[in-house]
């Protein structure tokens, strides 16, 4: 009865903290906050502009665009806390924004990390969700609440695959009896791509692009597979020979030819864990296959790609972006029966 009232009073949360975006679900409600990781700062102070608001959509828009005296900066690379002070300032306006939270009543919360974090990572992400407000924390592998989110029956004795493409990071676990047999963290994924394209356009077309472009381009003629219907895109940039800005045509065939780079790396560190596991659980994935999820899986063809490259089936899970999220949110409304095997930072 009194924890029925504590969760009205003050809903616990579940938050995927994201390198590129974050999400915050509430049992009960679904996805409530859905933002790009990104907080505006005041030059050469660590003062958050919009007393303490300039946070998610709002300081995205400032991101390369700023004036001298802003900063736009993100507080995760590569899936790890890097900017632990701003950090705490991105959770506490994301867990503002998504409780009902009472005066002196703190959510307990559960927070999706890199399964391959250190001690002091993990440490990072307990202190700043603390400082945020957070009361009891707890965080749990992202590969797992991938699978969870996904619907696979990791509960089952026998193995489940999930390749998370996020933006910092690429998770890759192999799943069997509730936890994870095998499994590596990659720090190539989205962001990687992007600067592939960053790179691409400098060297084949002379043309400077920010990563936001980069991303743009991603997203409207990134494929990892030859396309039924080849696309094209303009893209502006300063011509790096003549220093003005330019105008330059680019296609589909050679973005993919720009992202061949890191996809090859994803590919090798999936073959690396299925090369990990007892072949009881290979003869599995032969019949279970691969999943895919986060914001790479949305890229055109990765699995007909990653199909043809490993042998056995891939699929990509719907509304692959907030997978994690929704695994997260499953623990936290049955966080009684899922307690015990969350690290809760008890050394
Ligand atoms: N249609 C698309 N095609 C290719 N990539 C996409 C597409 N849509 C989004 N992305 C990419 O997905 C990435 C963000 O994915 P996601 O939100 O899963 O990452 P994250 O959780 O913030 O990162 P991480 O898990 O590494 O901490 C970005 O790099 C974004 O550019």
């Amino acid at each position: 009865m009194l924890d029925r009232f504590r969760r009205w009073a003050c809903p616990d949360l579940a938050i995927d903290l994201g390198t590129v975006n974050t999400l915050v679900a509430v049992p009960g409600e679904g996805i409530v906050v859905n933002e790009p990781s990104v907080v505006a700062l005041q030059k050469g102070t660590r003062r958050v502009l919009g007393q303490g608001t300039a946070v998610g959509k709002l300081a995205r828009q400032m991101l390369g665009r700023t004036p001298d005296s802003i900063v736009a900066a993100r507080p995760l690379q590569d899936g790890v806390i890097t900017d632990f002070e701003l950090c705490e300032a991105m959770m506490r306006y994301f867990m503002r924004k998504a409780s009902r939270q009472r005066r002196g009543l703190r959510p307990r919360v559960v927070i999706a990390v890199p399964a391959g974090i250190t001690p002091v990572e993990r440490r990072a992400v307990f202190n700043s969700a603390e400082r945020a407000g957070a009361g009891r924390v707890y965080v749990i592998p992202e590969p797992t609440a991938a699978c969870i989110g996904a619907g696979l029956p990791i509960a089952e004795p026998m193995a489940s695959m999930i390749c998370d493409i996020g933006g910092g990071t690429t998770e890759v676990a192999v799943m069997s009896l509730s936890d994870i047999v095998a499994g590596t963290s990659l720090k190539v994924a989205g962001d990687e791509m992007d600067a592939a394209i960053v790179d691409y356009m400098k060297r084949h077309f002379s043309l400077k692009i920010g990563m936001q472009t980069a991303e743009k381009l991603k997203i409207g003629l990134g494929n990892a597979y030859p396309l039924e219907q080849e696309l094209t895109h303009d893209v502006r940039g300063l011509d790096t020979i003549s220093g003005v800005p330019r105008k330059a045509m680019v296609t589909s065939e050679e973005i993919r030819q720009a992202l061949l780079d890191p996809l090859e790396k994803i590919i090798a560190g999936v073959k690396n864990v299925i090369e990990q596991c007892d072949p009881e659980l290979v003869s599995d994935l032969v019949d279970n296959g691969l999943v895919l999820t986060g914001g790479g899986a949305l890229l055109r063809g990765i699995d007909s790609l990653m199909n043809e490259q490993l042998g056995i089936p891939v699929r990509v899970i719907d509304d692959p972006l907030t997978t994690v999220a929704r695994g997260t949110a499953i623990c936290v409304e049955h966080l009684a029966k899922w307690r015990e095997s969350l690290d809760a930072g008890d050394e």
